[in-house]
């Protein structure tokens, strides 16, 4: 479902200065070309996942001045009334390209692609930037977590610890995607369609008389997905029995089996292995133990390291602040203009730190796959001008040029998607269940060395070789 928010003005206020700035330097039809790519992968991973596409898409389609905005710009007394004359009639005129949401992407790679006059490319690099970033942190976060968990469901529960409304909202649709199989965000339900659910919190047995008066009193009401949180007062000696009793009184007499019991604190392994066994013993084999308590994908591996008896779980505060590691950096570059005759001139920012160096050019991403398995090879960034790799293609290293490989029995997926023609969409957003399935998918066709939690295999993004050679000329250019 579509947002509708109207978010012009939510941009770094520079944004706005330099386009009016462009347009008093008479560069308002100034075609260029902007690149967003990201340069590590949080948490030291092998791969990050993209997500925001659709929330950047519904920006773009809102994007408009409204007579306040325009008024509160006069008020600065910063801005000619030519400039304030073109915001009344702004309309968002650039073509767009991005990866497809679900799928694995790389550092180094243009993520998103913008070509436009430069005062509207321009413009919009706040927004996109905070969308995909914010989202793709969230998705490459969640995708470690489901991992880590082996097939067991993870329930997102990160709301109440987000960071503002939308960083839950969105962070549980970027969740749902990675791979999570729903959401406690009723709101992300509501708006994106991403299943609600959840168990009970412990004010809820805190309010009745007694343990067991509240287990049933839940049992009664829900009885067909009932899942007792057993650790308000004590595991052992008082929930675990309580639960059963509930079970027994309540559940069994009408036929109906238990869905489950959550801990929420102590030692997850010790207490799960004999929740496990007691629960077996009486007879309830079928009954699932749920773990939550700040948990995240290094806990979770070390939890099944130990045999904890877990059968699913509620990840919250970790996941929607992707705590450890909580800044996606993706940046937004300029790589070309384009003169009075639509030449393209490549365009490069320079660093000491070679990794703050950009690529020229306005480009495709290519991803080859093997015939035989559809395991991806490697990334190949290419002009426009280019064919798609096939055949015998030769990669290399851009930094390291003597490593080559030749590879044959490939094929090759252009990732970059049209999504805007001249400001119109040209994309039908896919459905929420066709990304999550996307991302299934593109993270199963990735290598298990890519996928290695230490040191994973530095997956290769190349350049073909007429992109190489245009980077390396500007990179030996004496005068800019
Ligand atoms: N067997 C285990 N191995 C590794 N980590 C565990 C294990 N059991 C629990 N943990 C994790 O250890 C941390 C324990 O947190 P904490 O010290 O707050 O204990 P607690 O029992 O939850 O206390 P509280 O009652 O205050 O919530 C949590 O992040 C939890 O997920
Ligand atoms: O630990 P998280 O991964 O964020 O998962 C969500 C937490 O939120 C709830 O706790 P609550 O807000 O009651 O606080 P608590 O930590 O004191 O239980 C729930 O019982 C989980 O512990
Ligand atoms: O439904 C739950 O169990 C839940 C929801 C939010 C936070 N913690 C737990």
């Amino acid at each position: 479902m579509k947002n509708n928010a109207n978010y012009t003005m939510l941009t770094d206020f520079y944004e706005i200065t330099m386009a009016n700035g462009y347009l008093e330097k008479g560069f308002c039809d100034r075609e260029v070309c902007f690149d967003m790519f990201f340069r590590k992968i949080p948490d030291g991973g092998g791969f990050a996942v993209m997500a925001g596409v659709e929330q950047l898409v519904d920006y773009l389609e809102n994007l408009h001045f409204d007579e306040s905005d325009i008024e509160f710009l006069r008020s600065k007394n910063m801005f000619c009334g030519k400039f304030l004359d073109y915001l009344k009639n702004f309309k968002f005129e650039c073509d767009v390209w991005a990866i497809e949401e679900g799928t694995p992407i790389f550092p180094g790679e243009s993520i998103v692609k913008v070509k436009g006059p430069v005062m509207q490319a321009q413009f919009i690099e706040t927004m996109l930037l905070l969308t995909i970033n914010h989202q793709s942190l969230v998705a490459t976060k969640a995708n470690r977590i489901v991992r880590a968990a082996k097939g067991r469901p993870v329930m997102e529960f990160g709301s109440r610890r987000a960071q503002g409304p939308n960083g839950a909202i969105d962070g549980a649709r970027a969740a749902y995607i990675a791979g999570c199989c729903g959401t406690a965000c009723t709101i992300s339900d509501v708006r994106y369609g991403i299943p609600a659910l959840g168990t009970m919190a412990h004010s809820w047995v805190q309010l009745f008389d007694s343990e067991y008066e509240a287990f049933c009193a839940y049992a009664e009401i829900y009885p067909t997905n009932c899942t007792l949180l057993i650790d308000t007062y004590n595991v052992l000696k008082s929930g675990l029995p309580n639960a059963i009793r509930a079970f027994n009184d309540v559940l069994v007499p009408k036929g109906i089996r238990p869905a489950g019991v959550r801990i929420d604190s102590g030692d997850i392994t010790y207490l799960s292995k004999k929740i496990r066994k007691i629960l077996d013993a009486e007879g309830f084999g079928d009954c699932k133990i749920v773990a939550s308590n700040s948990l995240d994908e290094y806990i979770i591996r070390d939890l099944l390291d130990q045999g904890a008896m877990i059968d699913s779980f509620g990840v919250g505060e970790r996941l929607i602040t992707s705590r450890s590691e909580p800044v996606f950096g993706g940046v937004y570059k300029l790589c070309a203009v384009y003169d009075e005759n639509g030449r393209e001139i490549p365009k490069i920012k320079l660093s000491e730190n070679v990794a703050k160096i950009t690529t020229p050019c306005a480009k495709n991403v290519y991803r080859l796959y093997e015939n035989e398995t559809h395991k991806a090879i490697a990334d190949v960034l290419t002009l426009e001008k280019e064919d798609a790799p096939s055949g015998e293609y030769e990669i290399f290293d851009p930094e390291h040029t003597w490593k080559r490989k030749t590879i044959t029995d490939f094929y090759a997926k252009n990732l970059l998607v049209k999504i805007f023609d001249k400001g119109k969409r040209v994309y039908d957003l896919p459905d929420i269940e066709s990304i999550k399935q996307k991302c299934k998918t593109e993270v199963d066709n990735l290598w298990d060395e890519v996928k290695r939690w230490e040191n994973p295999h530095n997956y290769y993004v190349d350049l073909s070789l007429d992109l190489w050679k245009i980077k390396d000329e500007l990179l030996n250019k004496k005068s800019f």
